[in-house]
């Protein structure tokens, strides 16, 4: 395990990571997502995974808050957070990474990951004015801390470069990095392996394994089905935004009914 790996903080005993229980989420006519329930515990690792239009990244917006749900209930450690915005969220230990990055394609590798903890609200100015001294200690501690991560993903070469030299499979590490700068305990990752080149997709999945093994609960959204298989031990199939199945990646894999949904006999 590499030092520089964060730490997350332990998670009162018997309480899950994240617990979501019959969510449901329509837009206009369409049943995004309908009654998806599942528990995820701290160092466990779950993907989710489905056809097209399953629902997969409703659910995913469900849980990050970005999107509120129609009903059920969502809790990161025993707390209801169903009602509440997505930065309240990272707050209480949950980040989250998209599908497609958008990082700032000027600024400096580095300075991306610096900039996912403490962003350039108006209350910083304001610290900044009135307590000179702790803001540049602070941020000193910060740029340590983002160079860890960026040293722990392999692109500490990279640190000072402006993202857009990035390929599509380090900006997916810059991502990850950013999502760390949180210090999460429960980390959503959307499509990590979409668009990564079989190299740098086996390093990826060597340091989702390695945060994961630090106690922080991952859950993965994936069409790779090997990136599914190395990582997760259990998955969630879903189908027209419906729970269909769980269980090994291999035993849903030969399922049936989830062979059935991904021919396109119950989904678009
Ligand atoms: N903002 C929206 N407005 C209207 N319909 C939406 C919206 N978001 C999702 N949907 C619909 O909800 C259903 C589920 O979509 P979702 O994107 O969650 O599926 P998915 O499993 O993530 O698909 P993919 O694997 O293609 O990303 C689809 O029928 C989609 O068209």
């Amino acid at each position: 395990m590499s030092a520089s790996a964060p730490s997350p903080l332990p998670v009162p005993p018997g309480v899950p990571a994240l617990a979501v229980e019959d969510v449901g989420r329509s837009f206009g006519g369409v049943v995004a997502v309908d009654g998806v329930g599942f528990t995820l515990r701290a160092g466990e690792i779950l993907g989710v995974i489905g056809p097209n239009g399953a629902g997969k990244s409703t659910l995913f917006g469900l849980v990050a808050g970005s999107l509120a749900p129609d009903r059920g209930t969502i809790r990161i450690e025993g707390v209801a957070v169903e009602r509440e915005g997505a930065h309240k969220r990272v707050g209480r230990g949950l980040a989250r990474t998209f599908q497609i990055p958008k990082p700032f394609p000027e600024m400096s590798v580095l300075d991306n990951v610096v900039t996912a903890a403490t962003g350039q609200s108006g209350e910083r100015v304001l610290a900044s004015l009135l307590a000179p001294g702790r803001v540049r200690r602070e941020e000193e501690a910060a740029r340590e801390k983002a160079y860890a991560l960026v040293r722990f993903l392999a692109l500490d070469h990279l640190a000072d470069r402006p993202a857009k030299v990035l390929s599509g499979g380090q900006r997916k590490l810059l991502e990850l990095a950013r999502a760390l700068m949180a210090e999460p305990r429960v980390l959503l990752l959307d499509e990590p392996a979409a668009g990564v080149n079989p190299a740098l997709l086996d390093f990826i999945i060597e340091r989702i394994a390695e945060i994961n093994a630090r106690g922080i609960a991952v859950l993965l959204i994936e069409h790779n089905m090997d990136m599914i298989r190395r990582l997760c031990p259990s998955v969630l199939v879903m189908a027209s935004g419906r729970p269909l199945a769980s269980g090994t990646p291999d035993a849903v894999m030969s399922d049936p009914r989830v062979v059935e949904a991904y021919l396109g006999g119950s989904v678009h």
